[in-house]
């Protein structure tokens, strides 16, 4: 080979980013590249060493040359360096005219590099799985109602029935039933059944969250400089916003008298007058209400304008408890597994013994406190069964309450006998929780228990109930309580 040859060759060699050495018949290297000596990290000369050596030095554990050199052929291994580099080295023989093997030329491919791609093409591959899952299961749009409601029992599902022919007309609904079990809900599927669904919106106005100072111009908006603090340019309503629509007044019970008398008028005459307004607004509103007081019992006190009781009363639709629709249970408690499971990506099942103890639970928070249960069960579980251990205490502690409360006279002999202590604790303690969520105030449920407010919060003190207490006032209220103890 010429000089020039030979030079060229030798750049050649070393400006390759893969490993190159070269072995005599014999296993004796007789060159490398600098590629060779960065990936293997040999830290001797190895030139004129065989790689035999290199085995007996433990530098290597395996030789891709000398098996060359045995079978002829072209060889790969992937062997071990003492860079802690992974490497495949290939060994490719070459013979002279006569056929004999003049010397190995090994390959030496840094894997590390290859390994690091491989890994993220996993990664990239278990992203897009991830991302395909998430695809499948985007919906565009926010389920409607008609989606949302799953009804079993046959008095919801002739309430469902109904509801088309309700729709179609324009008469007031008032819906009666107490907090949680859906009234908002049906109210918006009245709505989604009406050809109003098609030119106006459905407002929710609660009537009970708006306080009294402000609901009237919430409600009917105002005038440019109706009021101190008034924008200039004046303000629409909420019942503008309904125009052509549905608005739906929850809590209709906490409406203050006064308005009462604004909404009588605009039931009777189609017109809403803005607050510091002078000309009435002509409206096309179909007014549903809803409420979980008793509003003929506030007529008899004075509370509610019987007038008006009676132009929202034209069709009532009274929507059961859920303790007393237990067969809705577990449809609901499937369809919001199947809703929480989609939204945190999980996978859960329910183990048959803590599927009855939902169904035993009395849930004075309705379908509301079932959906909150199921959320929490499926974001805090930590195996893909729900067990009855997983179930807040107040549900597990349920089961226990029925065997107490069972009155059946014909099996007294079944009753499980508890000392009457105990069982004098979980009877007071399921009432007062249940009458704390049923009224949602401290004074008429103290009334309901047929005790003074003090003593319910005495109770609540002793037996530890703070955390039923769900509104801000009640909670005030048990605070105040330990405060002054
Ligand atoms: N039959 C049902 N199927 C599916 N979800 C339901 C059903 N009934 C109620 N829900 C859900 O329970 C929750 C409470 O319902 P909603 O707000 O309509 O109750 P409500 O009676 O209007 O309560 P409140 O009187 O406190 O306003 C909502 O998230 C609603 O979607």
């Amino acid at each position: 080979m010429s000089q020039c040859l030979e030079m060229t060759f030798r750049a050649m060699i070393s400006s390759i980013s893969d490993g190159i050495y070269i072995t005599d018949s014999e296993g004796y290297c007789t060159a490398h590249n600098e590629a060779f000596q960065r990936i293997t990290g040999i830290p001797i000369n190895v030139v004129g060493r065989n790689v035999r050596t290199l085995i007996d030095d433990n530098f290597i554990s395996e030789s891709a040359s000398l098996e060359v050199i045995r079978s002829g052929q072209r060889v790969s291994k992937v062997t071990l360096f003492p860079s802690g580099c992974e490497a495949l080295v290939t060994g490719n023989p070459s013979f002279d005219e006569e056929g004999n093997l003049i010397n190995v030329v090994c390959e030496v491919r840094d894997l590390s590099e290859l390994n690091t791609l491989k890994d993220e093409l996993k990664r990239a591959k278990q992203l897009n799985k991830q991302y395909r899952e998430i695809i499948r299961n985007y919906s565009p749009t926010v389920p409607n109602a008609t989606q949302k409601i799953t009804v079993r029992d046959p008095k919801m599902q002739s309430i469902l029935d109904e509801l088309p022919r309700i729709g179609d007309s324009d008469a007031t609904v008032l819906i009666y039933g107490e907090s949680g079990v859906g009234k908002g809900l049906i109210a918006s599927l009245l709505h989604e059944h009406s050809s109003r669904s098609n030119k106006g919106k459905f407002i929710k106005v609660d009537c009970s969250a708006i306080p009294s100072s402000l609901i009237e111009s919430e409600l009917f908006g105002y005038e440019g400089g109706a009021f101190t603090g008034a924008r200039r340019e004046g303000k629409s309503g909420l019942l503008d916003q309904a125009n052509h629509g549905t608005a739906f007044l929850d809590e209709i019970g906490e409406l203050p008298l006064f308005l009462q008398v604004k909404l009588l008028s605009v039931l009777q005459d189609h017109k809403i007058l803005r607050v510091g307004g002078t000309v009435p607004l002509e409206m096309d509103i179909r007014f549903v209400c809803a409420t979980n007081r008793d509003l003929e019992k506030m007529v008899d006190e004075g509370t509610f304008r019987k007038d008006l009781y009676y132009r929202l009363n034209v069709i009532p639709v009274a929507i059961p408890p859920l303790r007393e629709r237990k067969e809705d249970i577990f449809g609901l408690t499937l369809s919001f597994l199947e809703r929480f499971c989609q939204k945190y990506h999980r996978s859960l099942s329910f183990v048959p013994e803590a599927m009855d103890s939902l169904y035993e639970y009395s849930w004075p928070g309705n379908v509301r406190e079932l959906e909150n249960v199921v959320e929490r069960l499926v974001v805090l579980s930590q195996t893909g069964l729900i067990e009855k251990a997983d179930l807040p205490e107040k549900i597990r502690r349920a089961n226990q309450a029925v065997i107490l409360l069972d009155t059946d006279p014909a099996h007294p002999k079944e009753r499980k006998i508890i000392p009457l202590k105990a069982a004098v604790a979980v009877t007071e303690r399921l009432l007062i929780e249940g009458a704390l969520q049923q009224y949602n105030h401290l004074g008429p449920a103290a009334r309901a228990l047929g005790i003074d407010i003090s003593t319910l919060l005495r109770k609540c003190k002793k037996l530890g109930i703070s955390r039923v207490a769900e509104s801000a006032e009640m909670r005030l209220s048990l605070r105040e309580v330990e405060i002054e103890k």
